[in-house]
C-alpha cells in the first residue's frame, strides 16, 4: 500500500514498475508530447537505419517519470536491436561495466539510468568504449600492471540523468545527441490518460481526464498513478463510472488539490502564510512549524512549489509569492513577493 506522499512522487514506487511496463508506449509515434525531442530523435534513428550504422550516443536529461526509460526502449525497438538496461549506482567498479560491454552484440542499445551516479573508474572506461568501441582491461597491480585492449561491438549508449549539470564534461561531450525532456502540458497529459484508460479498460470522459491531468504535476507517471486511484474510487463508490465529479472527489479524498499540491505542500505553504506572514523565514524554522525534517521540506516539497511560482528561495529565507496567497484562498498583502505579476495578469485577464 502506498503512502499518501507516494501519490504525487515522481519516482516509481514499490511494484509500480509492473503496471508501468504495461502502459509504456512501444513505438516513437505512440509516444505523446516532447514534440521536439521526438522529431530530432526520429531523424537520428532514420539516418542510422539508412546508413546501417548504430546511431550516435544519446543523452536524455529531465526529471523522474517524464519518459526517459520508455524512450530508451523505443529507440531499441525502432532500430530492431536488443536493449540492455543498467544504472549508474550498479556500476561501482570498472569490472562491472567491462562485463556488460564485452558481451554486447553488434548495434545493441545500452541504457544507463542515473548515469551521473556512476563510479569514476567505470566512467573512465566508458569514455574509451563510447569513442573507440574498445576497453582496456587492467591486469595485475602496481608497477607491473598492464592494460590489455579488448575490442567491443559497436553499440549505442543511451544515458539518462535527472542532473545533467553533474555530468563531467568529457562524458557529456561524447554524446552526439542530447534530448532535454520537459514537463508535459495539461493537454498532453490528457492524451496520456486517454491512452492509459483504454489500456486499463476504464471509460474516461474528456472532462474527467482534464481534471486528473491538471493535478498531475506535468508528469505522466503521476497522471497514470492518479488515474488508477480514481478508477479504484469509481469502482467502489460509483459502479465503475468515472466522471469529472468522481475524479475530483477521489483526488480531494487523497488530498491532491487542483494544482497537484498534496498535504505536505499545502502544510508548508499554510505555515509560511499563516505563521510567518508569507516570510522570509529560514528553512529549519519552517520545517519545525510543519513537523518535518528540513531535508524533507527542501527536497520533497519545495522544488514543485518553486516550479509553480508559489514559493521563492531568497538569501533571507523562504518567501511565499502572491500567487501562493491566492492559491490558499487568502488575500495577498500589497507588498507580497511577485504581487505586481498578479496585477499584470489581472489587467491581461481584463482585456480578454
Ligand atoms: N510520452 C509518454 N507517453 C505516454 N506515456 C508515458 C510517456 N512518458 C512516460 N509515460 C509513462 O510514464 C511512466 C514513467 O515513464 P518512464 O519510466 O519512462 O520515466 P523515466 O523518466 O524513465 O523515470 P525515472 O527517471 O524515474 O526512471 C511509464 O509507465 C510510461 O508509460
Amino acid at each position: 500500500m502506498s503512502s499518501e506522499r507516494d501519490l504525487v512522487s515522481p519516482d516509481a514506487e514499490g511494484d509500480e514498475q509492473f503496471i508501468e511496463a504495461a502502459l509504456r508506449p512501444k513505438r516513437l509515434e505512440e509516444f505523446i508530447g516532447q514534440a521536439r525531442v521526438r522529431e530530432q530523435l526520429s531523424l537520428v534513428l532514420q539516418s542510422a537505419l539508412r546508413r546501417n550504422r548504430p546511431p550516435d550516443h544519446v543523452l536524455m536529461s529531465g526529471g523522474p517519470g517524464l519518459g526517459k526509460t520508455t524512450l530508451s526502449m523505443i529507440i531499441a525497438t525502432e532500430l530492431s536491436v536488443p536493449l540492455r538496461i543498467t544504472s549508474g549506482p550498479a556500476l561501482e567498479r570498472a569490472g562491472d561495466l567491462a562485463a556488460i560491454l564485452s558481451t554486447l552484440s553488434e548495434g545493441e542499445v545500452l541504457f544507463i539510468d542515473e548515469i551521473h551516479r556512476m563510479a569514476r573508474p567505470a566512467e573512465e572506461m566508458l569514455y574509451l568504449a563510447m569513442e573507440d568501441f574498445r576497453v582496456d582491461i587492467v591486469v595485475g597491480k602496481g608497477p607491473g600492471a598492464t592494460a590489455i585492449p579488448l575490442e567491443i561491438a559497436p553499440f549505442t549508449l543511451v544515458g539518462a540523468t535527472t542532473r545533467a549539470g553533474m555530468l563531467p564534461a568529457p562524458l557529456r561531450d561524447r554524446f552526439g545527441f542530447v534530448a532535454h525532456m520537459d514537463f508535459y502540458s495539461v493537454a498532453e497529459l490528457e492524451q496520456v490518460l486517454d491512452r492509459s484508460s483504454r489500456l486499463l479498460a476504464v471509460r474516461l470522459p474528456g472532462d474527467a481526464a482534464h481534471e486528473i491531468a491538471g493535478r498531475s504535476r506535468g508528469t505522466p507517471r503521476i497522471a497514470n498513478r492518479l488515474l488508477r486511484r480514481v478508477r479504484d474510487f469509481a469502482e467502489v463508490r460509483a459502479d465503475g463510472v468515472v466522471t469529472k465529479d468522481i475524479a475530483s472527489a477521489a483526488l480531494n479524498l487523497y488530498e491532491v488539490d487542483a494544482e497537484g499540491l498534496d498535504r505536505l505542500d499545502r502544510a508548508v505553504l499554510g505555515a509560511l502564510l499563516r505563521k510567518f506572514g508569507g516570510g522570509p523565514v529560514g528553512l529549519s524554522t519552517l520545517a519545525v512549524a510543519v513537523g518535518e525534517e528540513p531535508e524533507t521540506v527542501e527536497v520533497v516539497a519545495e522544488p514543485f512549489l518553486v516550479r509553480q511560482g508559489l514559493l521563492a528561495r531568497t538569501p533571507r529565507g523562504r518567501v511565499a509569492t502572491a500567487a501562493a496567497w491566492v492559491h490558499m484562498g487568502l488575500t495577498p498583502p500589497p507588498d507580497a513577493f511577485g504581487a505586481s505579476l498578479l496585477v499584470d495578469l489581472g489587467d491581461d485577464l481584463g482585456q480578454i
